[in-house]
């Protein structure tokens, strides 16, 4: 038998090479040739900002995980680098970087979850609500591509304020005709790790064996930690609760402050991102009992989002749990959480109609919404 020659085995893998035409790549990246159509079953994943903060880690965490079988690696800025690096790490995805948004269609054709973590961070002194001008038109063009190339793409959505891009990508994808409400996910695992951490150094156990469910969303006191439903079941002193629901709440206040202007959390936000994209892609394999809290189209309050816990499924979000049994200090916090959440809802919905509705007619809008719900829950009651 002929030996193996470069040259034979060169000829062997072009001929397996794909005829259809290939993503457009940034100069300097190329991917492998015998594994340019992504050879290992498993699931095609984009990263949308994938050079940033959260985004250089959180691609090395998908190019980790088995279930990932392609990883478009995406941002404005830096993605040959980042593409570079993470491609040589002897795991199974194939990773090819694209960079600015001539090459946003070709990232995002085909892709059966996209993470999307591009977007301005806080610096102290800032709310994540500060974030909104420059962050809300950053998420509008790259949900408008998410609609054009990958309709049926489950979204993951990071960049602040969760609490109104969530509603913004909502209304790109009604715009467009797109709109399966399980499938836009705002990420709040974070929130889940902070609390499971922070209660785990209180009853001095394992965070791995603590289960915290969060609710409401993901900003100061939107942040509701229901203490009552921790898992192991365990009771804490007033001073306790009062302790850990701060702390919980200011979690990423304290990583921006301790930081100094430098940013906000990466290291743990793609630990949790990438937690959640693993949850999403094994409910997508067909996993069964995937359950985790995400900020979602849910009809558990009269607000049109809001973070409970959701089933995963092949689907995405195939049933969004109710909140549970809440004792008198987390019926107030609901309270509080409701009405800031409400605001920054519709802020995300005005900015997306602001050509077509006028400002002043946000409470209408609200109204017809909260009337929507109530009929929508009138009608569940009835059967
Ligand atoms: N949901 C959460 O729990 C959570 C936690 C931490 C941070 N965040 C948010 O995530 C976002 C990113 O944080 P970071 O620390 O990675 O910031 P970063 O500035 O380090 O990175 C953001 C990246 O987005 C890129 N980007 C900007 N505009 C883009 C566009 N139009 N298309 C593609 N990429 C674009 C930038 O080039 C940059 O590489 C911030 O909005 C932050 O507030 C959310
Ligand atoms: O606090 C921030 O601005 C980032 C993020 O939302 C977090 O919770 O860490």
């Amino acid at each position: 038998m002929q030996p193996d020659s470069a040259s034979h085995r060169i000829a062997r893998v072009a001929a397996h090479l794909s005829p259809s035409p290939r993503p457009q790549m940034e100069e300097g990246v190329r991917p492998a040739p015998c594994r340019a159509k992504g050879g290992a079953p498993g699931f095609k994943v984009a990263v949308l900002g994938a050079a940033g903060g959260i985004g250089q880690p959180l691609s090395l965490l998908m190019k980790l995980n088995p279930l990932v079988s392609v990883l478009h690696l995406y941002d404005v800025v830096n993605t040959p680098g980042v593409t570079a690096d993470v491609s040589h790490m002897d795991t199974t995805a194939v990773v090819r970087g694209f960079l600015g948004p001539n090459q946003l269609e070709a990232a995002l054709t085909g892709m059966d979850l996209v993470i999307i973590p591009a977007g301005l961070p806080r610096k102290p002194g800032m709310t994540r609500d500060d974030l909104f001008n420059k962050n809300a038109g950053i998420v509008r063009s790259l949900c408008e591509g998410v609609a054009k190339c990958c309709p049926n793409a489950i979204v993951n959505l990071i960049s602040n304020p969760v609490n109104s891009t969530v509603p913004i990508a909502a209304e790109v994808f009604k715009k467009a005709g797109t709109y399966d409400p399980k499938r836009l996910l705002g990420v709040t695992t974070l929130d889940v790790a902070r609390a499971n951490t922070f209660v785990a150094e209180v009853l001095g156990i394992d965070p791995k064996d603590v289960n915290v469910p969060v609710v409401g969303g993901h900003a100061g006191v939107t942040i509701l930690p229901l203490l009552s439903q921790v898992h192991p079941p365990c009771s804490f002193t007033p001073d306790e609760i009062s302790y850990l629901t701060k702390r919980i709440q200011n979690g990423g206040t304290e990583v921006v402050e301790a930081k100094a202007g430098a940013g906000s959390a990466t290291l743990s936000m793609a630990f949790a991102a990438a937690k959640f994209g693993d949850a999403c892609l094994r409910a997508m394999r067909g996993d069964a009992g995937v359950v985790e809290c995400s900020y979602v189209a849910s009809a558990v309050t009269e607000l049109p989002f809001f973070a409970t816990k959701v089933r995963l499924g092949r689907a995405g979000a195939e049933e969004v749990l109710p909140l549970g049994p809440l004792n008198d200090f987390e019926r107030a916090g609901l309270e509080m959480a409701k009405k800031e959440l409400m605001e920054s809802i519709q802020k995300g919905i005005d900015f997306m109609n602001k050509d077509s509705a006028p400002h002043g007619d946000r409470v209408q809008t609200l109204m017809k919404i909260q009337i929507e719900k109530q009929k929508h829950l009138l009608l569940q009651n009835s059967w």
